[in-house]
C-alpha cells in the first residue's frame, strides 16, 4: 500500500502514557511480558494506569494544548495522554498493533475508506448496517469509487471480482451482519483477498461481537473498526469508534488521516469508555445468555429467528470456528409488518430505540430504523423484510425480558396459548429456571404456539379458540384511533353558578390525547402514565350480565343517569374503590363506557387505550372532563357510532368534520363518565371539553330554567395560567360561600348580582350579538377579569398565594388583569394577555412568577374542541399505526414508534408537537 507522507507528530498517536515515561519503562515492560498470559477479562479490568499521582483510574486530561517544545503531546488533535492510554488498552484487547480511538464508528469507516482512491473497487456484502451503505453509496456517487455489493457469506461470490486486473483495494465485511446475522468466513476470505487482490485491504466492522468474542486481525484481516458506542462502552452514554491494525504502515496511514481530520476522541469520552470497558466481558457473558434463551424461545415458537448461537444457523460452525460467542444481538420475522409493529409498541422492558450493546435491552424494527436509510426497493432486492423485529439483549434478568416479550406477542396476536399445553406451577418454573435455564425455556415455549393463518379474523379465531371462548367473535379494530381535548377555565361566574348566577368557561390549549389501538389477546387494557395506571382485564371476566340493557347492537346514545349495580361490579374489579383517587376513578370510566358503550359482550373490541395530558390533574382545569371527551370519542368511533373524518364521512361539504349530532351524542357519553368521576358535576367541563370555544352554563336553581350556551363569537385569546401549587379542597370552600350567605345575606346576594352582570356582559361580548372590535373587546374582558376576582376576594374564596400573582401581574410595567378561577383557595390564576403586550416584557413575567415558586403554563382560550386525528380510524391502514419521525436528512431515514409507545414518551412538554406531527386533525 502506498503511504501517505507521515508528520513527525504521528507517532504521539500510537503511543500510551503507560508505555512512555522513561522512568517506569522497565515495570511497564515487565507488567506487558506478563500480561501475554492474562485471559480476556482479566486484561479488560486492569488498565496500567500511570500518573505522577498514583491515580487509580486514567485521569482526564481535558486539555487542548500542552507546553513546551519537546514533549510527548502538544494538541489533543494529535494525541491526549486520556485517548492514548484508552488505545493502549485496547491494543492489547484486540491484538493489535496499534488501536485508535474516534469520535464515532462512522468516523473509523470514512477514516479507513480514505485509503481507497477514486477508480479502486470495494466489495461490501449485501446485508449490512443502514449507515455503512449510505457512506458506500456516497462514496460511488461522489467519490469515483467502484463499490460492488456482494454475498460475503459464500466466498466463491467474491473470487470473480478479485480476477486478474481487478482493482479492489477493499474488502468489507460484517460477521455477523446487521440485521440478519449472516455469517462471513473471514479466516478463509481473508486468504482468498490475499491471493487474488494482495494490494487490498480485509476491513472488518466488528462492532456485533467486540474484541471479546471475535479478534479478525487473529483471522488475517488488516483492519478492524467497532462501533464503540455498543459493547465497549456498553451504557448507550457516549460514542465512539476503535480501529485496529496489524501493520504498523497501515496504522501510520491511519493516523495521518485522524490528525489531519481531527476525528480523535476527546478525553472525557476516551475516559467514560476506558471505564466501560473494565466490565465488558462480564455484561456480555449475560446479555449472550439472555439472547440465547430469548431465540430459543422464539425459534422453538416457530418464528424465522436468525441467531449464530441456534444450531440451525447455516453458518454455525463457521461462526464457531472464528468467534467464541454467538453475541447478544438477533433478529426474527413474524410475517406481518402491521403485527412486528404492534408487538414492539407492546413490550415495556425493552426499549424502542436503535443501537445495541448496553446493559439494557432493546427492540427495533430496522427496515423502520437503522436500516431505513436503504431505500425500500434496495431492501427489497437485497431480502430484508419489513416486518424484520431485531432485539438486542441487556443485562437484566431474563424472566422478566421473557415474561414482557410474551406479553407483547400474545396482545399482539403473534402467539395464542396451547390448550393442549398442561402449565407447570410457578414454583415448578423458578426450580427449573434455577437449575437448568434452557430447559426452562423450552417449558416456556410450549406453552403457546402460532395461530395458523396470517391476518386478524384468523388470528382472532385463534385467540379465542386457545382462550376456550368457543364461537364469541372478538372483535378489534383495524389500526390506532387517536383523539384529543382540551381542558377549560372558567373565566366568570365560579362559586356564583352554585347558586344559579350564569358562569362562562371557555377551553384552554392544554389537552388530554388518547390512543385506541388493536390488539387481538380477548382483553382490553388502559394505560394512563401520568397517574402511573396500567391496567388490563379479560373482557370475557367483565360484569356483562349486570349491563341494564340488553338491545341488539351496541349503544349510541349516552344513559342519563349511572347503573349503580354495574358500577359496583366494575369497581369490584379494580383494586381500591376510592374513586376520588384519579388512577381508580380513570379505569372505572374507561371500564364503564367501554361495557355501556359495547352493550353486549360479543361487541365490545380487543384494545389498549392510552391516554396523557398536559393539564395539571385536579388543579381546577378540567383534565377529567378532557379525559372523558377522550374515552367516549375513541369508543364510539371504535364502534363507528359516529362519522369518522378520517373517511371522508364528514358532515360538511367544505371538509371532514365533527357533527353537531355527533358532538352532542359525544358530549352525552363524557358527561357519564364525568358523572363516574365526580359524582354530581354541573355538565360544563365535559361542555366547553368537547365543543372548544366559550359556552355559558345556567345552573337550573329553585325553579329557573338552567341551560347552556354556546358563544360562537369568541376567537383565541392568549391567557396566563399560573399554577400556585397550593392544594385546596373545593367541596369545603363551596360550603364556606354558602355558609356566607346565610351569615351575609345582603352582601353576598348583591355580590352574585354584580358578577351576574359581569357574565351577561360576557355572554354578549362573547357570544357574537355586540359587534365590538377586538381591542373592545380584550379591553373590556381584562376590566371584568379584575372585577369578579374582586367579588371572589368578597367571598373569601382567595389565598395568598392567588393574591401575589395579582399584584405581581397587575404591577408597573405588566398592568395585566388576573383572576383566580375555579373554586380559588390556591388552584390557578389566569391573566388575559392583551395581542400587543410585547414578548419581553412577557418573558420577564414569566421569570418573576418562576422566582416566585408558581409554575406559569402560556396558553389560549377559545381553542377547538374534541380534535380526531385524520388518518387515524377503524377502517384506516394497519401501516399507519406508527409515526414517522423524520430526520434532518429528509430522505426515508426516520425512527417509527408505535403511536402508543410514542404518547406514553412524548411526556408532558412533547404532547402537543408530537400531536401536531401526527398529521392533519379535524375537530369540533
Ligand atoms: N439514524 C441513525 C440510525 C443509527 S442505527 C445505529 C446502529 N448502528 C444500529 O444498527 O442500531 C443513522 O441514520 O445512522
Amino acid at each position: 500500500m502506498t503511504t501517505p507522507p507521515t508528520p513527525s507528530d504521528s507517532a504521539s498517536l500510537a503511543t500510551s502514557i503507560f508505555s512512555l515515561p522513561q522512568k517506569g519503562r522497565t515495570e511497564a515492560e515487565q507488567r506487558l511480558a506478563r500480561s501475554a498470559n492474562w485471559r480476556f477479562s482479566t486484561l479488560c479490568a486492569a488498565v496500567d494506569t500511570k500518573d505522577q499521582y498514583g491515580a487509580s483510574s486514567t485521569p482526564i486530561y481535558q486539555t487542548a494544548t500542552f507546553k513546551g517544545m519537546d514533549g510527548q503531546y502538544d494538541y489533543t488533535r494529535s494525541g491526549n495522554p486520556t485517548r492514548g492510554g484508552l488505545e493502549s488498552h485496547l491494543a492489547r484487547l484486540y491484538g493489535a498493533t496499534q488501536t485508535f480511538a474516534l469520535s464515532t464508528g462512522m468516523t473509523c469507516l470514512d477514516m479507513i475508506l480514505r485509503l481507497v482512491k477514486p477508480g479502486e473497487t470495494i466489495l461490501a456484502g449485501d446485508d449490512l448496517y443502514g449507515g455503512t451503505n449510505r457512506l458506500l453509496t456516497y462514496l460511488g456517487t461522489h467519490g469515483g469509487i467502484d463499490v460492488r455489493h456482494v454475498d460475503t457469506t459464500r466466498v466463491e461470490e467474491l473470487l470473480p471480482h478479485l480476477g486478474p486486473g481487478n482493482k479492489v483495494k477493499a474488502v468489507l465485511l460484517e460477521s455477523p451482519t446487521n440485521p440478519l446475522l449472516k455469517i462471513a468466513d473471514i479466516r478463509n476470505i481473508s486468504k482468498a483477498v490475499k491471493a487474488g487482490s494482495p494490494a487490498a485491504l480485509v476491513i472488518v466492522d466488528n462492532t456485533m461481537m467486540s474484541p471479546y468474542l471475535q479478534r479478525p486481525l487473529e483471522l488475517g484481516a488488516d483492519i478492524v473498526y467497532d462501533s464503540a458506542t455498543k459493547y465497549l462502552s456498553g451504557h448507550h452514554d457516549l460514542m465512539a469508534g476503535i480501529i485496529a491494525v496489524a501493520d504498523p504502515d497501515i496504522a501510520k496511514s491511519i493516523a495521518y488521516l485522524i490528525n489531519s481530520v481531527g476525528s480523535g476522541l476527546a478525553p472525557f469520552d476516551s475516559f467514560l469508555l476506558l471505564r466501560g470497558i473494565k466490565t465488558m466481558s462480564i455484561r456480555m457473558d449475560r446479555q449472550l445468555l439472555t439472547a440465547q434463551l430469548v431465540a430459543t424461545y422464539l425459534d422453538e415458537l416457530g418464528f424465522l429467528t436468525h441467531y449464530p448461537g441456534l444450531k440451525r444457523h447455516p453458518k454455525y460452525d463457521i461462526h464457531w470456528s472464528q468467534a467464541s460467542g454467538a453475541g447478544a444481538v438477533l433478529s426474527f420475522v413474524t410475517g406481518d409488518k402491521a403485527m412486528s409493529e404492534r408487538i414492539v409498541g407492546g413490550t415495556r422492558l425493552w426499549g424502542i430505540s436503535v443501537s445495541f450493546g448496553a446493559v439494557n435491552s432493546l427492540i427495533s424494527m430496522p427496515c423502520l430504523m437503522s436500516h431505513a436509510s436503504i431505500s425500500a426497493a434496495v431492501r427489497a432486492e437485497r431480502g430484508l423484510p419489513e416486518n424484520l423485529i431485531r432485539l438486542c439483549c441487556g443485562i437484566e434478568d431474563p424472566r422478566d425480558l421473557i415474561d414482557d416479550l410474551e406479553h407483547a406477542l400474545l396482545a399482539a396476536g403473534a402467539i395464542v396459548p396451547d390448550h393442549s399445553y398442561e402449565a407447570v406451577s410457578r414454583h415448578a418454573s423458578e426450580e427449573i429456571y434455577n437449575h437448568d435455564p434452557d430447559a426452562w425455556i423450552l417449558e416456556r415455549a410450549r406453552a403457546y404456539t402460532r395461530p395458523k393463518g396470517t391476518d386478524m379474523e384468523k388470528l382472532v379465531k385463534g385467540v379465542q379458540a386457545g382462550l376456550g371462548l368457543g364461537d364469541v367473535e372478538r372483535k378489534t379494530i383495524k389500526s390506532d384511533i387517536v383523539v384529543s381535548a382540551p381542558g377549560k377555565v372558567i373565566l366568570f361566574g365560579e362559586h356564583a353558578v352554585v347558586h344559579g348566577v350564569s358562569a362562562v368557561a371557555t377551553s384552554v390549549d392544554l389537552r388530554c390525547f388518547g390512543v385506541l389501538s388493536p390488539r387481538s389477546d380477548s382483553k382490553v387494557a388502559l394505560e394512563v402514565p401520568d397517574l402511573n395506571v396500567e391496567a388490563e382485564w379479560d373482557i370475557s371476566a367483565l360484569p356483562w350480565n349486570l349491563l341494564p340493557v340488553h338491545i341488539d347492537g351496541s349503544r349510541r346514545v349516552a344513559d342519563k343517569e349511572l347503573d349503580p349495580p354495574l358500577l359496583a361490579a366494575i369497581e369490584s374489579l379494580i383494586t381500591s374503590n376510592d374513586v376520588a383517587n384519579p388512577a381508580i376513578g380513570s379505569q372505572l370510566a374507561f371500564l364503564y363506557l367501554y361495557m355501556v358503550i359495547s352493550a353486549k359482550e360479543s361487541n365490545a373490541p380487543s384494545g389498549t387505550f392510552t391516554a396523557s395530558s398536559n393539564l395539571p390533574i385536579g388543579a381546577g382545569l378540567g383534565s377529567s372532563a378532557a379525559y372523558s371527551t377522550c374515552i367516549a370519542s375513541a369508543l364510539l368511533l371504535a364502534h363507528n357510532h359516529i362519522d369518522n373524518p378520517a373517511l371522508g364521512e364528514s358532515f360538511s361539504s367544505s371538509g371532514p368534520g365533527i357533527s353537531p349530532g355527533d358532538t352532542d351524542l359525544i358530549d352525552g357519553w363524557a358527561f357519564l363518565s364525568e358523572k363516574v368521576l365526580h359524582g354530581n358535576p354541573s355538565g360544563i367541563d365535559n361542555a366547553v371539553s368537547v365543543r372548544g370555544g366559550a359556552v355559558s352554563f345556567t345552573r337550573s336553581v329553585g325553579g329557573r330554567k338552567g341551560g347552556l350556551e354556546t358563544l360562537n363569537g369568541f376567537s383565541s385569546v392568549r391567557l396566563l395560567l399560573t399554577d400556585t401549587h397550593v392544594p385546596r379542597d373545593t367541596k369545603s370552600l363551596v360550603a364556606g360561600v354558602a355558609a356566607k350567605r346565610l351569615a351575609e345575606p345582603a352582601l353576598v346576594d348583591s355580590t352574585f348580582d354584580s358578577i351576574q352582570s359581569i357574565s351577561d356582559e360576557a355572554r354578549g361580548l362573547l357570544g357574537g350579538q355586540s359587534h365590538v372590535g377586538r381591542d373592545r373587546l380584550v379591553h373590556r374582558l381584562s376590566a371584568m377579569i379584575t372585577e369578579n376576582h374582586q367579588h371572589l376576594v368578597t367571598l373569601g374564596v382567595s389565598h395568598p398565594s392567588l393574591e401575589m400573582i395579582v399584584s405581581a401581574t397587575s404591577a408597573e410595567p405588566f398592568n395585566l388583569s388576573t383572576k383566580l378561577t375555579g373554586a380559588g383557595g390556591g388552584g390557578c390564576a389566569v391573566t388575559l394577555i392583551p395581542d400587543d403586550f410585547p414578548d419581553t416584557e412577557l418573558d420577564s413575567l414569566l421569570s418573576t412568577l418562576r422566582n416566585m415558586g408558581f409554575t406559569p403554563h402560556l396558553t389560549s382560550l377559545g381553542v377547538p374542541g374534541l380534535g380526531i386525528l385524520s388518518s387515524s380510524g377503524s377502517s384506516a391502514s394497519p401501516s399507519q399505526s406508527t409515526d414517522v419521525l423524520p430526520t434532518d436528512e429528509g430522505n426515508n431515514d426516520g425512527m417509527v414508534v408505535p403511536k402508543r409507545a410514542a404518547l406514553r414518551e412524548a411526556g408532558r412538554d412533547g404532547l402537543a408537537s408530537w400531536a401536531r406531527g401526527l398529521g392533519p386533525w379535524s375537530y369540533t
